[in-house]
């Protein structure tokens, strides 16, 4: 692991590291804050959505603070594995910064685009060997795309995540563009294998029962809610498997990083208080 840069801010360190990540064969970037005080610290992992580094949350949310008040380690990794050697698309939707949370088994994506094992395995074992977290206690989230990952990956390993939230989530990638086009390119055309990475889906079929709550926030003047979004099939599916779900909407907020900066704070408590010691 490679540290490439190093800031110290509200009473805690941030780092941008690299490493060699065995699940995509590639160099991978993220940032990693540690709050002071003594560890091992509760983790947030954070993913981030379409077109996204690991340096649109780290420098756009405005988290730290309220992170380092909280003794919450954050984790930022990057949307897709990135090189030359790596496939691409002309869309901003799919391909490079657009991994959506899937291990793919389609060519030419599958050499490398194997995100759910990179955050799963690869973060997970980098964030436990080098820094001073507490991997029994273990949270995640993210935005758009990366609120899509945060849920299914929190419901697809559960050993892993004891807490889920999310902002403006692909709600159904079945049902919607950005995922049908991206779960055909990365998974094929038989839907079969889409079900897990779809969180509507999971949390219909039970798999949230083990998280007491899920917070949602979405803006009402969202650009993509009605077209990729759709947070009411979350709330028809947590209705009908008795699963407990809060979606806030919020008037007038778009699905900017103005939006997320504005409520990041209650996603920080709502993780604390569930990964507390
Ligand atoms: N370029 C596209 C939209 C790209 C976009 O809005 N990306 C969002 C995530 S969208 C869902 O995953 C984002 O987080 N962008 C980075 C940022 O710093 O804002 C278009 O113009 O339609």
């Amino acid at each position: 692991m490679e540290v490439t840069a190093h800031h110290r801010l509200f009473g805690g360190d941030l780092k941008f590291v690299r490493h060699e990540a065995a699940s995509t064969g590639t160099s991978m970037a993220l940032s990693v804050f540690v709050p002071d005080g003594e560890g091992p610290h509760p983790v947030l992992v954070w993913l981030s959505g379409l077109t996204c580094t690991a340096n649109n949350f780290t420098e756009k949310a405005g988290a730290y603070k309220r992170a380092a008040e909280l003794g919450l380690m954050i984790v930022a990794p990057d949307t897709s594995p990135r090189g030359d050697g790596v496939a691409n698309d002309e869309g901003y939707d799919l391909g490079q910064g657009a991994g959506f949370y899937v291990d793919a088994t389609e060519a030419p994506w599958a050499a490398h685009f194997q995100m759910e094992s990179y955050v799963t395995k690869d973060v997970l074992s980098l964030i436990a060997e080098h820094f001073p977290a507490d991997m029994t206690r273990v949270g995640i989230s993210g935005h758009s795309m990366g609120g899509h990952g945060a849920l299914t990956l929190a419901m697809n390993h559960p050993h892993h995540f004891k807490s889920m939230s999310a902002f403006a989530p692909i709600a159904s990638p079945l049902n919607c563009p950005w995922g049908q086009k991206a779960l055909t390119a990365y998974l094929g055309e038989d839907r079969t294998a889409w079900q897990r990475h779809d969180a509507a889906a999971l949390i219909a079929q039970g798999r949230a029962s083990g998280f007491d709550d899920i917070l949602i926030d979405q803006g009402l003047g969202d650009q993509f809610l009605e077209t990729q979004l759709k947070p009411h099939l979350l709330e028809q599916a947590a209705s009908g498997a008795g699963q407990k779900i809060t979606v806030r909407r919020h008037a007038g907020y778009d699905h900017s990083y103005y939006f997320i900066t504005s409520f990041i704070d209650d996603h920080l408590a709502f993780h604390a208080e569930r990964l507390k010691g």
